[in-house]
């Protein structure tokens, strides 16, 4: 079957339900209901799915086979009720838990950002407060929008006020932009974030902001949130909420590859809003960022082996 042809699973995977069992699942969480802008994010599964045909079996700059040192399967989506927040939160976080019963860990595909709190509800009652890593222009740490406590710039204030994450160990990365208030900041670092902005990735460089991420989260069991928005609009224009002066896909690549040996435990890469997307730009980046998140968290191959002995 030529890699453009059928029906379109991440990296045409087999489905879940082909294999049964998986040491990770890829789902989609089709909702967009907790944007304060543009919305559309509700399509990036699927999106980001189509982009992904021509990702490849061996992924060299890990040296591992994503797919053959680990059973990876597409679980489809988990379906959210898109008129009603509280709903949604809860038929999210129940649908992480229930996917849980035949995948050790998940890798999520949103969805807008708001995806995030039904997620690490489920991961925190599993492994307690969790160190989370959060590539994204923006802090979400708001507090409400309208008076609406759960929106997509608010999923790390409610996290950490619910005691999901590790106030030691939990970091932003690429935050830029305009803020609404000097307080933000202040706020944001009482809630247990520190921060490395794009400008710092500028003036000190990847290597430096690698050494931060890693002092930071220390051995802490990880869950990486990826906003596709913390890369650059030239490099991922589909998104709703689009700041300049962002990462580029090569940084972001290279940092994700540099956690490889910490243990993560689960993964969500959110915001990428199809209608806004040009030749597929957003949905490649996307689909190469999942694919660097599978290659780190696939098992170290043994000394002698290559990895690929499933391949
Ligand atoms: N999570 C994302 N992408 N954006 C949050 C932006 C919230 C705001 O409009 O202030
Ligand atoms: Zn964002
Ligand atoms: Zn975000």
């Amino acid at each position: 079957m030529p890699r453009f042809a059928g029906i379109a699973t991440f990296a045409r995977l087999p489905r879940l339900d082909e294999v049964g069992r998986a040491d990770i699942a890829v789902a989609g969480v089709p909702f967009d209901s907790g944007v304060s802008y543009r919305p559309g994010a509700r399509f990036g599964p699927s999106h980001v799915r189509e982009a992904s045909r021509l990702l490849r079996p061996y992924n060299p700059a890990q040296d591992v086979f994503p797919f053959g040192a680990q059973q990876v399967a597409d679980a489809g989506d988990i379906v959210a009720n898109p008129f009603d927040l509280e709903a949604a939160v809860a038929d999210i976080e129940a649908g992480s838990r229930a996917l849980h019963d035949s995948a050790d860990r998940i890798v999520v595909i949103g969805g807008d950002h708001t995806i995030a709190l039904p997620l690490l509800r489920d991961i925190a009652a599993k492994h307690g407060p969790v160190a989370v890593l959060h590539f994204d222009a923006h802090l979400d740490t708001w507090d409400t929008y309208f008076g609406a406590p759960i929106t997509h710039g608010t999923p790390f204030r409610r996290a950490s006020e619910e005691g999901l994450i590790d106030l030691t160990a939990s970091m932003h990365v690429g935050t830029r932009g305009p803020l609404y208030d000097k307080q933000d900041l202040v706020d944001d670092e009482r809630l247990g974030f520190a921060v490395v902005t794009s400008e710092f990735v500028e003036e000190h460089g990847v290597a430096a902001a690698i050494e931060r991420m890693r002092a930071r989260i220390g051995d802490a069991p990880l869950y990486i949130s990826i906003d596709i928005d913390v890369l650059d609009p030239s490099h991922a224009p589909g998104t709703g909420t689009p700041e300049a002066g962002g990462l580029t896909s090569r940084e972001l690549l290279r940092m994700l590859r540099a956690l490889s040996d910490l243990q993560i435990v689960g993964a969500d890469v959110v915001e990428v809003a199809p209608a806004y997307d040009h030749a597929q730009l957003t949905a490649i980046a996307a689909s190469h960022v999942v694919y660097e998140l599978l290659s780190a968290m696939a098992p170290a191959a043994d000394a002698s082996g290559d990895g690929s002995a499933n391949a």
